[in-house]
């Protein structure tokens, strides 16, 4: 398996306002693997996506990466199997303001130390972003800010790429296209693919889709 989650269980607020999101999740996932996370708003997919980027930790249960637990890592190990092993994109693009798009998209892979100059042309070429690799996030349109924040994720070659609402500002033909082509460059590198979606139609093109409700997951 290449991601394992078991009970994982998760509580935020104290007293009166705590709130129990995750109540024993359990999942696995394969090499290769595009799957959906659905559930209605506020059913804890945003936790649960930050629990597995070893963001943020569960409150009781196992994780594993690659055969690596994440509860046994420290800080540090967890930002470094963070820079190895997973891409993130979410939909607030998190671009770098003061670096170039091609700098941008070369972000990840240069912390991964999986930096090859011809492999973020020929990605910019693929993500329709040559004309704009010397240009600066703000000069971007939200789609091709986008499009560099995926780019970087994948650049780096995660093994893992989880991705939160990555389309949900797009309209519907560039969320198909986007969606399409992250499917694509995740199965050209044998990488997982989790993506958190409330939308039915993008679920569907995905193999497979879980859904969270009560805090587990069916
Ligand atoms: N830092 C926090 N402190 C307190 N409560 C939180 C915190 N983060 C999330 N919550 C609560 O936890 C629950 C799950 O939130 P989460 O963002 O994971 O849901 P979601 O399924 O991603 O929602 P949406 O689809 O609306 O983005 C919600 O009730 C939310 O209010």
């Amino acid at each position: 398996m290449l991601l394992e989650g078991r009970d994982i269980t998760k509580a935020h607020g104290t007293g009166e306002g705590r709130v129990e999101v995750l109540r024993g999740v359990d999942l696995a996932m394969r090499p290769g693997e595009s799957v959906a996370l659905t559930g209605e708003s506020g059913s804890g997919k945003s936790t649960l996506l930050h629990i597995l980027a070893a963001l943020e930790p569960a409150d009781s249960g196992h994780v594993s990466l690659g055969g690596q637990d994440l509860g046994k890592l420290d800080d540090r190990g967890r930002a470094a199997l963070r820079r190895r092993d997973i891409g993130l994109v979410f939909q607030q693009f998190n671009l770098i303001p003061s670096l170039s798009v091609a700098d941008n998209l070369a972000f990840q892979a240069r912390l991964a130390g999986r930096h090859e100059p011809h492999r973020i042309a020929a990605l910019a070429e693929r993500l329709g972003l040559t004309s704009t690799l010397s240009r600066y996030p703000e000069q971007l349109s939200g789609g091709q800010q986008q499009r560099v924040a995926i780019g970087r994720a994948i650049a780096a070659r995660p093994r893992l790429l989880l991705a939160d609402e990555p389309t949900g500002n797009l309209d519907e033909a560039s969320a198909d296209g986007v969606l399409e082509l992250m499917r694509e460059l995740v199965a050209e590198t044998g990488a997982g693919f989790l993506m958190v979606t409330h939308s039915e139609r993008l679920a569907r093109r995905l193999d497979r889709r879980l859904r969270l409700h009560a805090g587990r997951l069916a």
